[in-house]
């Protein structure tokens, strides 16, 4: 990674991560002729995993270390955080290829194997995205997107009044009843302990907690028993009401609450295997949190495994019906930790009328289950107001877009490292050591909790939140929209937050604004009353919400979240920007090497590019970026207007085609444009060349399709191979290898 590039430009996995291959060279050949100079950083699964081990450079650590200089511009693509199963398929692809790494130490014996888990536990879930975001998070539909959705409205699935999908959440015991919150009045350090009931020694959960003045620090618990008997009755509902049963969760981001909270979803759709076979799978290591699919495919090296699976088969039968990931592959909703996310799964299941697939691949009404209380009514609220309203029209609602709350790891987001499965029944308690402005010993908060319960604690740091609270004025200025701060008066954390708002609202110039606080179920009604009469509405909210809305009104709006251009003005002058709101596609990697074709579509990358190079025109003081910025901003939304983007079927323009009409439409606009007349000479010839092989280079794109290719891996493909995939057009190769 050459660390004073101009643009560093990440290096992921699965769909993002094949399109790079087609991309970055175009990217590359264009910069370069600007004299701007873009690499690398390989922040891939794989990257990480051999990082971990010193078997390959820490990426990732460069990258956020560079997040803190005022001259950094990070282009950033989505990356696995992998759940477990993902993890331990990555380390094996890597061990056949010849890397000497030790498989994942599930129950960890020696000195050897506890320091292999924590390494990669590390690596484990959302590991990338926290360490790069040292700024807040500005979402938001470019106007050219927003129009092409409009003229081009992808389809909804229609909402009926008699629809039975509803929300399951919790009313009591869950970690928005629990909440407890402090504002930290000056620096100091807090030790997390566990006080057992028994009387025996305290446990030090968390010997050394740093604080920071101004900061707001929650404490919760999910209560174990009071979660086992929700999902029981969950699944008794959707068994009465014969609709689906899903589970969504963020086992990726939570990682470690969430997959705790599936494996209870797991145990209560098959109580009785448990009950009986419980034991067993322990012993065997086949737990309930890596789900479904790993615990049938464990059970293959079990001599018992047939009797246990045959269980396993009569319980599911017996019971209700679980939505299905993939019906013809026979993949349930609890199959796989990660499969089902709820960001971006609730969403789908919304645009698609409130329906999900059953087994047989016929759609049906579901119960959704979101255990924690503290969003799921937002979601509930959609819900709602699609039974009485009907579909959301993407041709005339307006737009929701977010000021989201998210630097140093703030929020539920950061809370890995104070979440802790309590062991025994007691008291946790948060203590002051120094500092503080309180005795030593003096308790901020405390929680009675039992053996498994799941207690943690979040920090929300004072600064981030004032940014926060610039970059939602700064919005609402920018674009006249109201801005609704989503803070729930009945959580504890959101009324410490409220206080922090107001202070900092005070600061600002507001005369003329309209800035509101309303609790998120207040919030969404609003913005969809709103939406609805094509209003837009700025939702300004921490960062759970930031991630939940920047899917849920894209993916209503524009169909995908892929096409939101998502900026982090980081903290200290440097930029991240992220490729739309989405994740990684895993089904568009199957469809590529199943019949070389890849739908992902690049347009975030696109809209990313050019407020990169515009910040590089800044802050490295080079100004023909920016022009190659606004000639990039040109050629997608004309690649917008005539229909360029990929398809979803074969024979049709694909990601590699979108990127060679974005090239010609790019050359086009810079040799056309009139502020530098140098760059406008150098692409004229290539714009020329484009022009002329154009068909023959989609021509021979299409050729390309229609068979299965093979790339030499799944979470590190050969990048000989994948590149000899991604670039099929040796006419187009030419061109952009050699201007
Ligand atoms: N910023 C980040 O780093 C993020 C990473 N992730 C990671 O991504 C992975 C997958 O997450 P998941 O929740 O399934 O969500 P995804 O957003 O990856 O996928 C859901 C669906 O959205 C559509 N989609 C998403 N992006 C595009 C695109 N660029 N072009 C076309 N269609 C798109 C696809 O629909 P269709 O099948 O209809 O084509 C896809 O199947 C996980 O490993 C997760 O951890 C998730 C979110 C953000
Ligand atoms: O980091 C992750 O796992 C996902 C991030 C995400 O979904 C988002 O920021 O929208
Ligand atoms: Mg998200």
């Amino acid at each position: 990674m050459a660390e004073r590039s101009d643009v560093i430009y990440t290096w992921t996995d699965e769909a993002p991560m094949l399109a790079t291959h087609s991309f970055l060279p175009i990217v590359q050949a264009f910069s370069r002729a600007a004299g701007v100079t873009v690499a690398t950083a390989d922040i891939s699964l794989a990257g990480r995993v051999l990082a971990a081990f010193n078997l390959g450079p820490d990426e990732l650590g460069v990258l956020g270390a560079l997040t803190k200089e005022p001259d950094t511009t990070i282009i950033k693509l989505p990356n696995v955080s992998a759940s477990l199963p993902q993890l331990k398929a990555a380390i094996a692809e890597l061990q056949a290829a010849g890397y000497d790494l030790p498989s994942y130490p599930d129950s960890p014996r020696t000195a050897q194997e506890r320091a292999a888990r924590a390494r990669y536990d590390a690596v484990k879930g959302s590991a990338v995205n926290p360490v790069l975001r040292e700024g807040n998070s500005d979402r938001r539909a470019p106007a050219a997107v927003k129009a092409y959705a409009r003229s081009h409205p992808h389809s909804m699935g229609e909402w009926s009044p008699t629809s039975r999908t509803r929300v399951a959440t919790m009313s009591a015991g869950d970690f928005r009843h629990n909440e407890r919150s402090v504002i930290i009045p000056e620096e100091g350090t807090l030790q997390i302990r566990l006080r057992p009931a028994n009387g025996a020694e305290p446990l030090l959960l968390r010997k050394e907690l740093a604080v920071t003045a101004g900061e707001v620090l929650d404490a919760t618990f999910m209560s174990a028993a009071a979660l086992d008997a929700f999902l029981a009755e969950q699944v008794a509902a959707a068994q009465a009401d014969d609709v689906l049963l899903s589970v969504h969760l963020k086992a990726t981001m939570m990682k470690v609450s969430d997959p705790i909270i599936f494996g209870h979803a797991v145990r209560a759709v098959l109580p009785q295997t448990f009950a009986r076979f419980g034991g067993l799978l322990d012993q065997e290591g086949l737990r309930a949190e890596d789900g479904l699919g790993a615990i049938l495919a464990g059970l293959e090296q079990v001599p018992e495994g047939p009797q246990v699976r045959e269980a396993i088969e009569a319980e599911l039968a017996a019971g209700p019906r679980i939505s299905m990931v993939d019906s013809e592959r026979g993949v349930t909703n609890l199959h796989v930790p990660s499969d089902v996310i709820i960001d971006a799964s609730m969403p789908a299941m919304i645009r698609g009328g409130g329906k999900l697939w059953d087994a047989s691949g016929a759609k049906a009404d579901t119960l959704a289950v979101i255990p924690d209380s503290s969003y799921a009514g937002v979601y509930q609220a959609v819900i709602e107001d699609c039974k009485a309203n009907g579909a959301l029209d993407p041709r005339t609602m307006g737009s929701v877009p977010n000021v989201g709350l998210m630097a140093r790891k703030a929020e539920e987001y950061g809370s890995h490292d104070k979440t802790f499965l309590v062991p025994v029944a007691g008291t946790v308690e948060v203590v002051v050591v120094d500092g503080v402005d309180a005795a030593p010993g003096t308790v901020l908060l405390s929680h009675e909790v039992a053996a498994g319960d799941i207690w943690r604690a979040c920090q929300t740091q004072n600064a981030p939140v004032r940014d926060w609270v610039h970059l939602a004025v700064t919005r609402a200025r920018a674009t006249g929209a109201p801005a609704v701060f989503w803070l729930d008066p009945q959580r504890a954390h959101d009324r410490a937050l409220t206080v922090l708002v107001e202070r900092y609202l005070g600061e600002e110039d507001t005369t003329g604004l309209d800035l509101r606080v309303l609790d998120p179920v207040a919030a969404t009604r609003l913005s969809l009353e709103r939406a609805r009469r094509g209003e837009d509405t700025i939702s300004v909210t921490g960062n759970v919400l930031r991630d939940y809305n920047t899917d849920l009104f894209p993916i209503l709006e524009l169909g995908t979240s892929a096409k939101m251009l998502s900026v982090v003005p980081l903290m200290n002058g440097g930029g991240l920007y992220e490729t739309g709101a989405g994740g990684s596609a895993p089904k568009h990697v199957r469809q590529l090497l199943e019949e070389n074709y890849l739908r992902w579509d690049s347009l975030g990358e696109f809209l990313a590019l050019a407020e990169a190079l515009r910040h590089v025109a800044q802050v490295r003081s080079k100004p023909s970026a920016a022009v190659l910025a606004d000639a990039l901003d040109a050629a997608t939304a004309r690649l917008l207007e005539e229909d360029r983007s990929p398809a979803r079927r074969l024979g049709a323009v694909d990601n590699r085609g979108s990127h060679a009409w974005l090239a010609l439409y790019w050359a086009q606009a810079l040799a056309q444009q009139t502020a530098d007349a140098a760059l406008a000479q150098h692409f004229a010839p290539v714009a020329r060349a484009l022009e002329e092989t154009n068909e023959q280079v989609q021509a021979e794109l299409v050729e390309a399709q229609g068979h299965p290719v093979e790339i030499g891996g799944y979470y590190r493909p050969d990048h000989a191979l994948t590149a000899a995939v991604m670039r099929p057009s040796a006419t187009f190769n030419q061109i952009i290898d050699t201007f």
